[in-house]
């Protein structure tokens, strides 16, 4: 049995992992666990190394312990085990965090839809509340089917007592089966209990319909109204979620958080295996936020990971009804069947990528820190560190900070070349050119979850890059040479990103070629050479918003 250090992060305590390790193995050999860039303490940014020599027992006085990130999940069972607590317990499996469970209901349920329903007693569901909350630190509580208000009003007064640093509400009401999972004396205990408690509420096209007396939802337009009308019954956050949105090609969610509305777009994977997707969607969205992500980041990751399970599981097959579950777990296969996909990767991210070079700042007297936030605050959707000329110490310091900058904004952020300096932050990803280090060395230092961008001048080239494992190709020399194996290069498989001279007054006709896999353009001067990084960022992103409208 291989005992690995992925696979302690996400499914069992420290203790309990060092007491499933044989005892003759324990003895006989001391074991040595480095965890780099370990999940659990991702916020930390740490690296953590722990040592057990001989047989000795964790538990002792000089061993220092670790808090896992902890989800409890207060949702039904579903005996399919394709949506409810079985769902939440994979995904949060998945992304690496601890996950406890208390029962308020257990279905009888497949593929063909729910045949019963057994609700929990409430004084039951009351005992485990207590069980895992006056025991266990419990970081973000999430919630699912709760099947009567006397369940709802349970949830409400465990919050109070053992208050949790954020509440996911999922308002579980009809499976997509179509069969009811909570009446209508529920949504009252929804509107007064929950909604003001929720740090984000998740409901689909039904749930939201609902919640607002019945209002008709049908298009993206009533999809933000009704996000708004959510939040002003109380939730901080709100998500509507498009699955069901009739006649889209897109998978569109609305994200209110009281401020902004965003459009959040994936693509629609052909699957009949999306039982359990607002589950699995909410239990990740409480999984990130008990990692110490943002409100946005934890939906953006939440969507993506969605995404790429509904994809790599699109043609499995289990039960034969209309509705099949899909696989959480895909990151323990192998990496053939993996090819390299990123969860934490969307292309669309490429849309406006922000280039740092510490000449532009030092000209301007900006710190990477400011140039770096004011691009974002302008409308970058990615951001690279380039900086060529930095002591290492300052560059791991600089990325730590710019880092926290990005999160906050739900941005992904690549260290150039330096793998060492990404794998030091824990960036999202590296972009590296064709005399630095192998795609492929990357990768298998980075995992399969970090972004790999390499810069490609060929059609071979991009083709190494792809069966490396990229996931996107910076294509470069688009001005003021080079055109048209610029042209041939943009219509490669992978998503690319077009670089080299372009501006504010030149962006238009790039973005104008319509090459599909074009997501977006890569600058330098065209936003750091300026005194005000802010508003070049802003006319840039206008340019690029204008003329992606008129492509389409
Ligand atoms: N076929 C699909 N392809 C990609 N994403 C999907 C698909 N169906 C649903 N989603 C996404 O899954 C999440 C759950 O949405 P939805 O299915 O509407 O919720 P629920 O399961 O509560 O009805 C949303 O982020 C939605 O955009
Ligand atoms: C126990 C339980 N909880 C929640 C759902 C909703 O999941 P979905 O909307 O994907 O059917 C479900 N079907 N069963
Ligand atoms: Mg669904």
């Amino acid at each position: 049995m291989a005992y690995d250090a992925q696979f302690l992060s996400t499914s069992l305590s420290f203790h309990s992992f060092y007491k499933s390790v044989p005892q003759g193995f324990r003895q006989s050999k001391g074991l040595s666990l480095l965890l780099v860039n370990s999940r659990i303490n991702r916020n930390k940014q740490t690296r953590i190394f722990m040592e057990m020599q001989g047989n000795e027992s964790p538990t002792t006085s000089n061993q220092s312990t670790i808090n896992i990130p902890h989800v409890l999940t207060v949702a039904g069972s579903d005996s399919g085990a394709g949506a409810g607590i079985q769902a939440d317990l994979k995904a949060c499996a998945a992304r690496g965090v601890y996950c406890s469970t208390v029962i308020t209901a257990v279905t009888a349920q497949n593929t063909v839809g729910v045949q019963g329903v057994n609700v929990v007693p409430e004084d039951f569901v009351a005992e485990q509340m207590k069980s895992v909350l006056s025991d266990m630190h419990v970081d973000v509580v999430k919630t699912g089917m709760l099947p009567s208000i006397g369940i709802v009003k349970i949830l409400h007064q465990h919050l109070r007592e053992y208050p949790v640093r954020a509440l996911v509400v999922d308002p579980v009401m009809v499976s997509t089966s179509g069969d009811v999972l909570a009446g209508p004396s529920v949504l009252a205990g929804f509107r007064e209990e929950l909604l003001p408690m929720a740090d984000i509420i998740t409901p689909n096209l039904k749930e939201a319909s609902a919640l607002l007396d019945g209002v008709k939802i049908k298009t993206v337009s009533d999809m933000r109204s009704a996000a708004k009308l959510l939040h002003d019954m109380g939730a901080r956050n709100v998500l509507v979620k498009g699955g069901d949105l009739p006649d889209s090609l897109d998978a569109v969610d609305i994200f209110f958080n009281g401020e902004h509305l965003y459009e959040l777009r994936s693509s629609r994977i052909k699957t009949r295996n999306t039982h359990g997707t607002g589950c699995t969607l909410a239990s990740c969205i409480a999984a990130e936020l008990a990692k110490g992500a943002s409100m946005l980041e934890a939906v953006k990751v939440a969507k993506c990971f969605v995404e790429t399970a509904l994809d790599y599981s699109k043609e499995i097959f289990i039960g034969n009804g209309p509705q099949g579950p899909f696989d959480h777990l895909m990151k323990l296969k192998s990496n053939a069947h993996n090819s390299g996909r990123q969860v934490r990767f969307n292309p669309s991210d490429l849309f406006l990528y922000a280039v740092t070079d510490s000449g532009m700042n030092r000209r301007w007297g900006h710190s990477i820190s400011d140039a770096v936030k004011a691009a974002v605050q302008g409308g970058a959707t990615i951001v690279q560190l380039r900086e060529k000329d930095i002591e290492t110490r300052d560059f791991v310091e600089a990325a730590k900070s710019c880092l926290q900058i990005c999160r906050a904004h739900g941005v992904p952020l690549l260290i150039n070349d330096r793998i060492d300096v990404a794998l030091a932050c824990d960036a999202d990803g590296v972009h590296i050119g064709q005399f630095d280090m192998p795609a492929h060395t990357a990768r298998a230092l980075l995992g399969p979850e970090k972004i790999i961008g390499v810069s490609c001048k060929t059609p071979e080239q991009a083709e190494q890059a792809w069966i490396a494992g990229a996931d996107y190709i910076g294509c470069g020399g688009v001005y003021p040479t080079n055109t048209r194996q610029t042209i041939s290069l943009l219509a490669w498989t992978l998503p690319v990103v077009a670089i080299g001279g372009i501006k504010v007054s030149n962006a238009r006709p790039v973005m104008e070629i319509g090459v599909p896999n074009l997501k977006g353009v890569a600058v330098v001067s065209a936003i750091f050479d300026s005194e005000c990084v802010l508003t070049e960022t802003r006319k840039l992103h206008a340019v690029l918003t204008e003329a992606t409208a008129a492509v389409k």
